[in-house]
């Protein structure tokens, strides 16, 4: 199995690559995903949340105080530390296992490791290739305040508590630019894609997919 990190900054268009290769029939680890999966109600992940962050680290559904918690570790280096000593090794575990289920699937002879910090943790040096999805540092300011309706400074915040998007930018081996429109992202996406498909043994239940 052939493992591809996608990475990116905030709200540098992961999400929107990665449905484009789901559109395409790619197999997918979303770790956003199994980062809300270790924090469920009553889990051990949530409740070791409230205790080193405090009761209003949880809403009254039971659901994990998202906004609470970010405005917390994304304005203080230290606590942001304090929350990823609790829940990084909670979703490494759950990466190990996601990995060793599709690696049953002999159809999934490609798989992309959707990941944010996967240069901040290094965790390069697990897989066979990085992608980055870029983005100018200034349409990344803006698409974050757009979707999240964040004030510039919490938008700020955010992008700070991760490694610069351009200093990423020299550590991918293939880079997608999406600065530009969705139809240009999706040309390079493609090309990269097919570029997998034409390595000859990694075909298989991905070619199926693509050719269907
Ligand atoms: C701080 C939390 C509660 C904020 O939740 P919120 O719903 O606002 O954001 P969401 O989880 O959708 O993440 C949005 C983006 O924030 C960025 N981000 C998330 N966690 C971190 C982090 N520890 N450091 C830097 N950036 C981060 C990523 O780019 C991510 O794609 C949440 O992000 C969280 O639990 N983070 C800790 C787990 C973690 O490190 N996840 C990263 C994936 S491995
Ligand atoms: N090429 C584009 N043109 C215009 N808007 C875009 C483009 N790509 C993404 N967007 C918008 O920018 C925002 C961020 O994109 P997306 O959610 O894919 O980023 P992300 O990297 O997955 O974010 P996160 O780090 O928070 O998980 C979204 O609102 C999305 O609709």
């Amino acid at each position: 199995m052939y493992i591809i990190g996608v990475s990116g900054g905030i709200a540098s268009g992961k999400s929107t690559v990665i449905n484009i290769l789901k559109s395409y029939g790619a197999y997918i680890i979303d770790c956003d995903e199994l980062a809300k999966a270790v924090v469920t109600p009553n889990s051990s992940g949530l409740r070791a949340v409230i205790s080193a962050f405090g009761p209003q680290s949880v809403l009254s559904d039971g659901t994990m105080n998202r906004a609470y918690i970010g405005n917390i570790v994304f304005n203080d280096v230290e606590q942001k530390k304090k929350l990823e000593s609790i829940l990084h090794p909670l979703i490494h575990e759950k990466i190990d296992i996601e990995i060793k289920r599709l690696q049953k699937n002999k159809k999934a002879k490609i798989v992309f490791l959707d990941m944010p910090l996967l240069f901040e943790l290094k965790y390069y040096l697990y897989v066979d290739e990085t992608w980055l999805v870029y983005v100018d540092p200034a349409t990344q300011l803006q698409r974050l305040m757009n979707r999240n309706n964040y004030t510039a400074d919490e938008a700020s915040a955010r992008i700070h508590a991760q490694l610069p998007i351009d200093e990423k930018k020299s550590l991918a081996q293939v880079i997608i630019d999406n600065t530009g429109s969705l139809e240009y992202t999706e040309e390079q996406v493609r090309i990269q894609w097919n570029l997998l498909l034409s390595k000859g043994n990694l075909g298989g239940g991905n070619v199926e997919a693509e050719t269907e």
